[in-house]
């Protein structure tokens, strides 16, 4: 996997927006539009505040573009916990991004009612054929989760390429998450970690092998090279030895 470190967050945050510009016009090149899969969490803040900055609000055509969420918690709409609040007041409002460009998790429902209907909107708007998604930006918890693939929980056995419902001891919450295979499946992977709190997690993930993927469930994510991108600072790579 390709791996870039740098000594601050700012000029970490400048190069993957640039980057996230530069695949969003392959992709909109190449079919008309870009699918991508957003992060939640705090990270990725800054980076939705920049993307919706004068310098890259012209840069970027921002109505081909379709935003998921790769993973949500089940609280309401409005709850300050959902990953879709933060988008929205960092991104999707100041940009103005119509509805009908984002697909948020409803979780009106049951989980599991909430995870097959995220999916048959996601399926929809593939209109069947393999939902394969332009790029996927994941976040790294210190405890080596990504998304909400959560250590020795069940999704971290799913086969199938879906969203799916978990209830998440750690965090005693239900999720609604992409699997691995799913995240996989995405034609770029952009993993963006900083901070020394992540040391640990990107040792493990990166370097060491031993333990098992069932407790640092950011292995399943695919280490092919052609897909996945780590955007690092030096805290967050601090404990590697290769770099
Ligand atoms: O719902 C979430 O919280 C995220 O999708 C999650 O996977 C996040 O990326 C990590 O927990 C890192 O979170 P921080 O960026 O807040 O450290």
């Amino acid at each position: 996997m390709k791996l870039k470190i740098y000594k601050n967050v700012d000029d970490l945050i400048k190069d993957l927006a640039d980057r996230i510009s530069e695949v969003s016009k392959e992709s909109i090149q190449a079919r008309g539009q870009f699918n991508f899969v957003l992060s939640g969490g705090s990270s990725p803040k800054k980076l939705y505040e920049l993307l919706a900055s004068e310098s890259y609000r012209n840069k970027i055509d921002w109505e081909k573009i379709y935003f998921f969420f790769g993973d949500e918690r089940f609280v309401p709409a409005d709850d300050s916990q959902r990953n879709s609040l933060m988008v929205k007041e960092a991104l999707f409002e100041p940009l103005k991004i119509k509805n009908s460009n984002i697909f948020e998790v409803d979780t009106s429902g049951s989980p599991e009612e909430s995870a097959q209907k995220y999916w048959n909107s996601i399926t929809s708007h593939f209109q069947g054929k393999l939902v394969e998604f332009d790029l996927n930006l994941l976040g790294l918890g210190d405890n080596s989760h990504t998304a909400s693939l959560f250590p020795n929980t069940s999704v971290l056995n799913e086969t199938e390429a879906t969203i799916k419902s978990v209830f998440v001891d750690e965090v005693d919450q239900y999720r609604i998450t992409m699997t691995a295979p799913l995240i996989n499946q995405s034609r770029h992977i952009a993993f963006l970690v900083f901070g020394e709190a992540k040391a640990k997690a990107v040792f493990h993930i990166l370097e060491d092998s031993s333990g098992s993927v069932t407790e640092y469930p950011a292995r399943l994510i695919t280490e092919d090279e052609n897909k996945v991108q780590w955007f690092l600072d030096e805290k967050a790579a601090s404990l590697l030895k290769h770099k």
